[in-house]
């Protein structure tokens, strides 16, 4: 590849893809390689610079990640980043110990040396900090750049070999001034470009899809969301008829999707889709299963067997498409990560799957899939869905899958989507819906005791669904569709609003 290009290690931190999609926005290639990638073949990608990420680890135990020691002899510029710092310290001969307390969110750094990372910035910067180490002694050749009250060396640099080290996070939004440091690393010292543009990326997929598929069938999970749709249309761009499009209806959707997915393909595409109904099979596999991970396994397990099915009839296909986004890898764990939840289509696949996948979205976030999809064509009404998880409302019924309770939630889901677009605020609220928590409470009705469910309405802003926040909903608004699911949905006495953000939470409640 002639393109330039930031390589960033994985050493395990929830926000490690969060640095290249933030290079990507400055125009500037990054891809995230596991912490175990060799020097030569960092070279052989043709870096112009490196990033290590942040991570669980404390560098003074046994098992904790290291790098190839040959990739401080690359001659190429490197920013450690919290983890990332605390190993480069420790690998050039600095000392890194355990702090005496550990310091989580906002902190406040006075910048002490004028390096390129900090040059034209403010003396103080808020940043976001999440640390339990610290360096205390940097390497020789380093300086000390910026220090925070409780963390003497903040950064540090050795401007000579253009080695910098941030024991803050850049990649998050609340470290104020990140972007500008990470601009700075990529631009003033990698002596980055940044004419790298989404384009690009179509064409490059493009190219690597037709090379991996050759003249071969394929077979793409649609779902009608943002994320297949986007899949289905590049690899149709790339292999066009050789593309059979398969919508699985596992009695999980919600109301009048599997209707509206349908006619919006039929209309807005010229793709061969075919609507498979499963909900037989699903709903008796998840009979008597309460665990939330067995639950999303049984799913996952189960579309790929529909996929086994279908490919059978068609004969000759080899190739899996599903939409999978970096957001659904990171959650279902890595070699570094731990599993938060087993995503249907990363977690949740079966070990004796016989297809070979194509996930042409899997290094990118929500909001570059949709800025991907509107240069690709694709109409807003699709791009900008509210995103729904494969597993459905099978994660959102909790406890046991039932039809009663299915019912409950996409009733009650109805509702609540027709008055936020009412009122005007789908495209404002990232993703809205209602779950039904496995508790009955006691209510009075018309005079009479009831004892019923309680249905919990969620929702959440966001950018990427890495975090999220709950939504500030108008009162009026909650009140109106508190009202209306009590009214019309029958055995519910009782709703609840959620107001918790991520973290400390998830968007899903299972
Ligand atoms: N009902 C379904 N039928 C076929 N494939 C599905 C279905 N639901 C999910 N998938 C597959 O699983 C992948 C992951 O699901 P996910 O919900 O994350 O993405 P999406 O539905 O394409 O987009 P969105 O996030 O907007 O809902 C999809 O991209 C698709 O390949
Ligand atoms: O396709 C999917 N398969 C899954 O198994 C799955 N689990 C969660 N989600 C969606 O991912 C985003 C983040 O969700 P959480 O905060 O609940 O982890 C939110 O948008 C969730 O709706 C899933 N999507
Ligand atoms: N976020 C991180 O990279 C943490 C690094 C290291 N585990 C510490 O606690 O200091
Ligand atoms: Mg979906």
């Amino acid at each position: 590849m002639n393109q330039e290009m930031i390589i960033v290690l994985d050493f395990g931190s929830q926000y490690n893809q969060l640095i290249t999609r933030r290079i990507r926005e400055f125009g500037v290639y990054s891809e995230l390689h596991p912490h175990t990638i060799r020097a030569d073949e960092i070279r052989a990608l043709n870096a112009k610079g490196i990033i290590f990420s942040g991570g669980p680890n404390s560098v003074y135990d046994e098992q904790a990640f290291r790098c190839d020691p040959a990739i401080f002899e690359l001659g190429l510029p490197i920013l450690g980043i919290c983890y990332g710092m605390q190993l480069m310290a420790h690998h050039l001969g600095g000392k890194v110990e355990k702090a005496s307390h550990r310091e989580y969110g906002k902190a406040l750094i006075q910048v002490k040396n004028d390096s390129l990372l900090f040059h034209g910035l403010p003396d103080e910067q808020v940043v976001w900090m999440s640390h339990g180490d610290l360096v205390t002694a940097p390497p020789d050749g380093f300086v000390v750049d910026a220090t925070s009250p409780s963390c003497p060396i903040a950064a540090m640099s050795d401007e000579r070999r253009k080695w910098y080290g941030v024991q803050f996070h850049p990649e998050v939004r609340h470290s104020v001034y990140g972007n500008d440091v990470l601009k700075r690393f990529v631009f003033d010292v990698c002596g980055c470009r940044g004419d790298w543009t989404m384009e690009n990326f179509i064409d490059e997929q493009v190219r690597r899809i037709r090379e991996q598929v050759g003249g071969k069938k394929v077979l793409c999970a649609l779902s009608g969301g943002v994320d297949s749709s986007v899949a289905a249309v590049l690899v149709h761009r790339a292999i066009g008829d050789q593309l059979t499009c398969i919508f699985v209806d596992h009695g999980l959707l919600r109301k009048g999707e599997a209707e509206s997915v349908m006619k919006t393909f039929r209309e807005q595409f010229q793709m061969n889709v075919i609507k498979v109904d499963a909900k037989e099979r699903f709903l008796s596999k998840l009979k008597g299963i309460t665990d939330p991970e067995q639950k999303r396994k049984i799913i996952g397990n189960e579309f790929i067997y529909v996929f086994d099915d279908e490919a059978a009839k068609l004969e000759g296909i080899e190739f899996l498409v599903q939409g999978t986004l970096y957001t659904d890898i990171i959650e279902s764990g890595t070699a570094t990560a731990q599993t938060i939840k087993s995503h249907h289509n990363v977690g949740g696949l079966p070990e004796d799957m016989k297809f070979e996948l194509i996930e042409p979205l899997n290094t990118l976030f929500k909001d570059e899939v949709r800025a991907l999809g509107t240069q690709l064509g694709i109409p807003d009404e699709i791009v900008w869905r509210q995103p729904f998880p494969g597993p459905g409302l099978g994660i959102r019924v909790l406890g046991e899958v039932t039809e009663e309770k299915l019912e409950i939630v996409r009733e009650s889901d109805a509702i609540l989507r027709e008055e936020v677009k009412k009122a005007g605020l789908d495209r404002d609220i990232w993703q809205y819906f209602t779950v039904l928590p496995d508790i009955r409470s006691v209510g009075v009705m018309g005079d009479a005791r009831t004892y019923d469910y309680t249905v919990a309405i969620r929702a959440v802003t966001s950018i990427d669904g890495m975090t999220a926040d709950w939504a500030r909903i108008p009162w009026d608004v909650l009140e109106r569709i508190s009202t209306r699911i009590v009214n019309e949905v029958p055995h519910v006495n009782r709703v609840v609003y959620d107001i918790t953000s991520k973290p400390p939470a998830t968007i899903e409640w299972e």
